[in-house]
């Protein structure tokens, strides 16, 4: 990137913004700090940021409740949907963030200038969608999967469209027995065909879940379906954000309805570009990791610096022979890997 030279008055003008900046920080620090200190809030509460905007963020101790309008202590900063707080209730019914709360796991992407930032906290699982059409080309569920496990969150493959699957059940079938014989979990699923949608309620009762997959797969359908209320609102909100509120951009944390008694009430965190995950860049050690079944093997080798790709006494070529790592996977691998050496 150039570094273009800023000029004396434009260093003075970001200078003097930062000041200001600093200078409301502070003031509002010291309101809270007065108020807190008078009791004007009440006790700490446990919560969870069910949406936000900028230093403005909606909290509820449990998704599903209305949630509180409340904004940050000075010093609390990068809070993102699925952050578990601490929060006080003020007197005139909005509320003050306190603390954050470990997390679990966090999700990342990229931001205009490349560099990785949250966007969603505490996932249970990322639904990764695949539909019968458009056909998954070679290799994009390993770049999903592999990206997946990079977050240490659970991955799920979500076969959609099933209504479009010849009687046999085709390939694509047969490829994800793979997938589940590694140990990965696979849910079939269709938005147009009655009780299609029934595997999937199994999958996210109970659970924080994020949906992502290329375009035309059936995310939006998929949670139109899920979500057919907030649909609705979403559309508002929309109009809303051409009046200049920034409300869409944002992810945001749903209750899922439960679908029946026997069933828990899931959740589900979204926003579109939660919908796009997938594409971060990663380094070569975390692709080989994120092949699940390399793990057992990595460090087997009989060169340290072994780069799996002829060299005597490799495990994982090893393994490729003995027919224990499938082929496809193998070459996927390697795609990927080929991939990293055209970025750098
Ligand atoms: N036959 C069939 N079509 C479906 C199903 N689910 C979605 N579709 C259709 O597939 C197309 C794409 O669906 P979307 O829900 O817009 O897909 P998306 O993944 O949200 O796409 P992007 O918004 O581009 O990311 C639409 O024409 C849907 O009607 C399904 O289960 N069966
Ligand atoms: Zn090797």
């Amino acid at each position: 990137m150039s570094k273009r030279k800023l000029s004396r008055q434009q260093r003075w003008r970001i200078e003097k913004v930062q000041a200001e900046r600093a200078k409301r920080a502070a003031k509002r620090q010291d309101e809270d700090d007065g108020k807190l200190a008078a009791g004007e809030y009440g006790s700490e509460r446990n919560g969870r940021v069910i949406a936000h905007f900028g230093r403005t963020l909606d909290i509820a101790e449990h998704s599903g409740e209305t949630p509180t309008r409340c904004h940050l202590r000075a010093n609390l900063e990068g809070l993102v949907t699925g952050d578990r707080v601490i929060w006080r209730q003020g007197e005139d019914g909005s509320g003050v963030v306190v603390a954050r709360g470990e997390r679990d796991n966090v999700l990342e992407r990229p931001d205009m200038r490349g560099l990785l930032k949250p966007v969603a906290a505490n996932i249970d699982q990322i639904l990764i969608v695949f539909a019968v059409e458009p056909e998954p080309h070679a290799g994009l569920i390993d770049r999903y999967l592999v990206a997946a496990e990079a977050t240490g969150i659970k991955p799920v493959l979500v076969l959609n469209k099933i209504d479009l699957l010849p009687e046999d059940g085709g390939e694509l079938r047969e490829l994800l027995s793979r997938y589940e014989s590694l140990g990965y979990s696979v849910v079939a699923t269709s938005t147009s065909s009655e009780g299609g949608m029934q595997p999937l309620y199994a999958q996210l009762a109970g659970r924080t879940s994020v949906f992502v997959g290329q375009s035309g797969v059936g995310k939006s359908s998929l949670i139109g379906h899920l979500l057919p209320d907030e649909q609705l609102r979403i559309g508002e909100l929309s109009t809303d954000s051409r009046k200049g509120r920034h409300t869409t951009t944002t992810a945001q944390l749903y209750r899922l309805p439960a679908p029946d008694d026997q069933l828990a009430s899931g959740e589900l965190i979204d926003s579109p570009g939660i919908r796009e995950f997938g594409l971060i860049h990663l380094d070569e050690r975390q692709v080989t990791e994120g092949f699940i079944e390399f793990q057992p093997l990595i460090g087997l080798c009989r060169f340290r610096d072994c780069r799996h790709r002829q060299e005597p006494g490799c495990a994982l070529l090893e393994a490729v022979e003995r027919g224990e790592i499938h082929p496809e996977r193998f070459a996927s691998y390697r795609r990927i890997i080929d991939s990293l050496d055209n970025d750098t």
